[in-house]
């Protein structure tokens, strides 16, 4: 097997922190660079940029089709883990919320009596944020110009309201949730409501694609000569030398052809959480036994390859609203078509916007209180850590609520309200999960998807703080101004939740409807070479071996308690100074 070309430096992945980390070191135009992606460049793929297409990539040649592994604590379902296989993965998928999450999150990962990862303060990271993006605030909207960047290639905006987002507002401050605005940027305010940034532009989904190529240039021209673009090659393995130094990586096309793609510095793993700590297990970097067990020979046996998984749950609570407030109207019968036709003309209509409307953060210490099982784990955290014992500090959120503006869920619900009739979710998002799951390889075969094992909701802790969430969501919606009058019901019809006074009910409801957030992370944790779970070091170096990095949400020591895509950015983003410092690369070429 002949080498097909040698490189300075290998990107593996084209998703969402992949083309940031490839487009940066581009800047030094001497370098010669490669990303290598999985899945079909997305120019001429229209659900990749139509904001509302976003789930019609799922289940086809364009997802990854992974699968959880049934679990007792979610009552054995089988969840879609949907990953976008596509330049812009994961990011051109997904619901293109930027909530960044609380500035002390970012602190805990710096910060040496918890994560101990230097250098990952929120200064830094919202150093990164802003420098990712550039935001087009509506006339009317209050921006903190300090939380938002004016240069970068995410291009970001707020969204108009339905009619039912300002009720859902009406409710949070009537129950308590001041409207603060740009909260969701500014990530210091931890119980209140309002408007979140999205990555959306001009009708358009801005996806990590937007790194290498300006979407709104009409020449459609590539931004970096020095890049060169792989698509529809799979990566197998890196391929480490007797000094376990990363000299390149072996890639698999459709018709099961191997390449071996060589590099002189470094090669840089960037395949996100499931798929990161595969390719280092195929590689034999992994927990020893793990590896054994599916006959590969271990070269580097680091345990935290594939632990630690974490994800954010979320569970729908719709209800029917009268007519006139959400968006169910724009796609009942045949008006999907013509909310495409509109966008593909226009890029306007319906389609042009995500169907997520007002959002809040909470925290629950007053109802958790009640509780003996709270209290006990309380005072044990407490003296331990000077935390809660979801690993919190006052200044953190227990919850997000945000809400749809149609009936709109994942695939598995499945019934839209007819025309003449509204439906609307309260979408309840559980932060800080003390579960955590696994991905181990199911078969040594590249081709096969890895084992992966949530785990979600197997602590107790996790199952009352998300059943108290849901409890005062309910009373939220069903008592708070904006929406008491104009709720019907619960919808569908027949669905119980409207019913409920028992924490009880909302337990069982939650085992049987949390699903993924889809935001798994933490599978190649960072942290200090004392943390034996640790896969890499703070400047996201394998451990064990040379010339290897990961940047992708696998890398988080803790999830953030907000969405992830706008921190995959902020992680190319430092990836890629690190890599530049490390090697003295100087910038000599063109700035994004
Ligand atoms: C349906 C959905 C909705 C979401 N909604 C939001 C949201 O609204 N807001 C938010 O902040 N986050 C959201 N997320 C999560 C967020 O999009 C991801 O956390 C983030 O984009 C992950 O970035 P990443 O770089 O880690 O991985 P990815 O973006 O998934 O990138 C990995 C890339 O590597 C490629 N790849 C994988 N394996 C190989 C291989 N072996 N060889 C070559 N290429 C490979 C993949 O095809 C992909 O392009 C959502 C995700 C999904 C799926």
């Amino acid at each position: 097997m002949a080498a097909t070309g040698e490189y300075d430096f290998i990107i593996c992945g084209g998703g969402t922190a992949g083309p940031v980390v490839a487009a940066r070191l581009a800047e030094d135009t001497s370098l010669n660079i490669l990303l290598i992606e999985a899945g079909e460049d997305n120019l001429e793929l229209e659900n990749t940029q139509m904001v509302g297409g976003w789930s019609l990539n799922f289940d086809g040649p364009h997802d990854w089709n992974l699968h959880s592994t049934p679990h007792p604590s979610t009552h054995a379902r089988i969840q879609k883990l949907s990953r976008g296989k596509f330049l812009g993965g994961s990011s051109a998928v997904n619901g293109t919320l930027m909530v960044r999450g609380m500035k002390q999150d970012f602190d805990d990962w710096a910060d040496p009596s918890t994560f101990n990862c230097p250098g990952w303060d929120s200064e830094t990271m919202w150093h990164y944020f802003n420098k990712s993006e550039t935001f087009h605030p509506d006339t009317d909207f209050e921006t903190d110009w300090n939380s938002h960047g004016r240069s970068g290639p995410i291009h970001t905006t707020v969204h108009p309201n339905a009619p039912i987002s300002d009720k859902v507002m009406e409710s949070f401050v009537d129950k308590g949730l001041p409207v603060v605005p740009d909260m969701f940027a500014s990530g210091e305010t931890v119980e209140g409501c309002g408007h979140c940034t999205r990555s959306v532009w001009k009708g358009e989904r801005m996806t990590g694609g937007e790194y290498l190529r300006d979407r709104f240039d009409e020449s459609k021209r590539w931004r970096h000569n020095n890049v060169t673009k792989l698509f529809s090659q799979t990566v197998t393995r890196v391929m480490l030398n007797s000094n376990l130094q990363a000299i390149g990586v072996e890639t698999l096309s459709s018709d099961s052809k191997k390449r071996i793609f060589r590099c002189r510095n470094e090669v840089i793993l960037c395949l996100g959480s499931y798929n990161s700590p595969k390719t280092l297990l195929l590689s034999g970097i992994g927990p020893k036994e793990d590896l054994y067990e599916v006959g590969i020979q271990p070269l580097v046996d680091v345990p935290g390859v594939g632990k630690n998984l974490e994800d954010h749950l979320t569970v729908f609570a719709f209800y029917e609203s009268k007519q006139g407030y959400t968006t169910d109207h724009l796609f009942q019968g045949n008006k999907f078509d013509t909310a495409r036709e509109e966008w593909r003309i226009s890029r306007s209509g319906t389609l042009s916007r995500s169907h997520f409307g007002a959002f809040a953060f909470t925290r629950l210490d007053q109802r958790l209180k009640k509780h003996k099982l709270w209290n006990d784990a309380l005072e044990k955290s407490m003296k331990a850590t000077g935390r809660d014992p979801m690993g919190l500090l006052p200044n953190q959120p227990h919850i997000e609520y945000f809400t749809t503006e149609r009936y709109a869920a994942p695939k598995h619900y499945a019934n839209p309200p007819p025309e003449g009739k509204s439906a609307f979710a309260n979408i309840i998002e559980l932060f800080s999960p003390r579960s955590r799951g696994y991905v181990k390889l199911a078969s040594k075969d590249p081709k096969d998807n890895p084992v992966v094992q949530h785990n979600w909701l197997s602590d107790p802790l996790d199952v009352l703080v998300y059943s108290e969430a849901c409890k005062l969501g309910a009373e939220i919606m069903l008592e708070g101004k904006g929406t008491r009058d104009l709720i019907l019901g619960a919808w569908p019809p027949q669905a119980e939740h409207i019913g409920f006074t028992e924490l009880e009910q909302w337990e069982k409801f939650v085992r049987e409807n949390a699903t993924t957030c889809f935001h798994p992370a933490g599978t190649c944790k960072m942290g200090p070479s004392s943390d034996p779970g640790s896969v890499v070091d703070a400047r996201l170096r394998v451990k064990g071996v040379t010339g290897l990095r990961i940047a992708d949400c696998s890398i988080m020591p803790k999830l953030n308690n907000g969405h992830p895509q706008a921190v995959a950015y902020a992680i190319g983003e430092k990836c890629a100074d690190m890599i530049k410092e490390d090697w003295k690369i100087k910038l000599r070429g063109a700035k994004l």
